[in-house]
């Protein structure tokens, strides 16, 4: 593939970079890291002795450490790729570890409640930017990631109030090497607009697959034997992680459920249409929604391929 990341920096930005849980987004980030110079040395760290082991079969990092408060000794950025739901457990365990003037940063994808489980255990010296690149594939995992991830996709950062300048443009500098655009919002805001942009997609598609398989009338070899007609693309979405996606529920729970409470309404919408035969409501529906995924594709906001979250090639 053409090098779309571009040459690797002169000077590397960060001295230390620590990676705490190294599945798909913290090999992505460990591969886009090296392959750019972003950080002279990467050390990384994993809750499951398994994933280290593959870590350091793979090679993806200088140091593999044993634990999360050994990894951010000396590092000058940080960044949690753990779940949602072990931010907090993890902050406390590394909070007494880290160095003055650090950058903490996070990928989760909900950002309040993670703000509000790490920041009580650091130190007032580190500079905590919390961080969401809205880039992934349903694979999982230190294989899975690839260094071409976060390439022309957002990263939101959620600075807190008060947050330093300079500590929050060198993160913003980092995600840009790393080939994403950056933006900033407040948490709340960041949580309501993934929750409809994102988290409630992934239920609805959590949900059809599940409905389908629990069909009494429709045998399962026919549901994968006929689904190219939409429900194909609804079971790739479904193949995401189960722990990452339990922990993104119930962290994000309110902006979820009144998401949730809107969808529901105007499906009862469309229901009523195809029960009056409401034809002009329909077409004129489905014409705005084909705008709105005509606008993806403009922005190049869409990736076309066929095998979009497999390995590009660069280990
Ligand atoms: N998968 C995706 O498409 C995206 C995920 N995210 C966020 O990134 C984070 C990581 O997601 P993935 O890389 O997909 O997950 P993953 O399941 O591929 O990897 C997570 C890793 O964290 C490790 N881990 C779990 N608890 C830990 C702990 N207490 N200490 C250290 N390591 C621990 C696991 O062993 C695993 O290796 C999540 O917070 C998720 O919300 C953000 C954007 C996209
Ligand atoms: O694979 C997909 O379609 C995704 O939606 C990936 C994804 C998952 C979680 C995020 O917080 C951001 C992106």
């Amino acid at each position: 593939m053409p090098d779309r990341l571009g040459a690797p920096l002169s000077e590397p930005l960060f001295e230390r970079l620590a990676l705490i849980g190294i599945g798909l987004i913290g090999s992505s980030l460990a591969h886009v890291s090296r392959r750019k110079g972003l950080a002279r040395t990467i050390v990384a760290a994993d809750a499951s002795a398994d994933v280290r082991a593959k870590v350091a079969e793979l090679g993806i990092a200088d140091h593999v450490a044993e634990t999360a408060a050994a990894a951010v000794e000396g590092a000058d950025l940080v960044i949690l790729c753990a779940p949602v739901g072990a931010m907090g457990a993890i902050a406390q365990e590394i909070g007494p570890h880290l160095a003055p003037g650090a950058i903490l940063s996070d990928v989760g994808s909900v950002k309040a409640s993670i703000i509000a489980a790490v920041a009580p255990h650091l130190p007032p010296s580190v500079h905590f930017i919390p961080a969401h690149p809205v880039a992934g594939t349903e694979y999982s995992g230190p294989e899975s990631g690839f260094s071409t991830l976060f390439f022309n996709r957002w990263s939101i950062l959620t600075p807190l109030e008060g947050a330093d300048p300079k500590a929050v443009a060198r993160l913003a500098a980092f995600w840009k090497t790393a080939g994403a655009n950056v933006e900033t919002m407040q948490p709340a805001h960041h949580d309501l607009v993934l929750a409809i942009t994102s988290h409630v997609p992934h239920l609805i598609a959590y949900n059809i697959v599940g409905t389908a398989a629990d069909l009494e009338e429709v045998t399962e070899s026919e549901v994968m034997k006929f689904s190219a007609g939409g429900f194909r693309d609804f079971t790739r979405i479904a193949a995401s992680d189960p722990i990452m996606w339990r922990d993104i529920f119930l962290n994000n729970k309110e902006a979820v459920l009144e998401m949730l409470g809107r969808f529901t309404e105007d499906l009862t919408a469309l229901q009523r249409m195809i029960r009056r035969g409401d034809g002009q409501g329909l077409s004129d529906l489905f014409t705005r929604t084909r705008a709105i995924r005509r606008g993806i594709i403009e922005q190049g906001q869409e990736t076309a391929a066929p095998d979009f979250g497999r390995r590009s090639g660069d280990g």
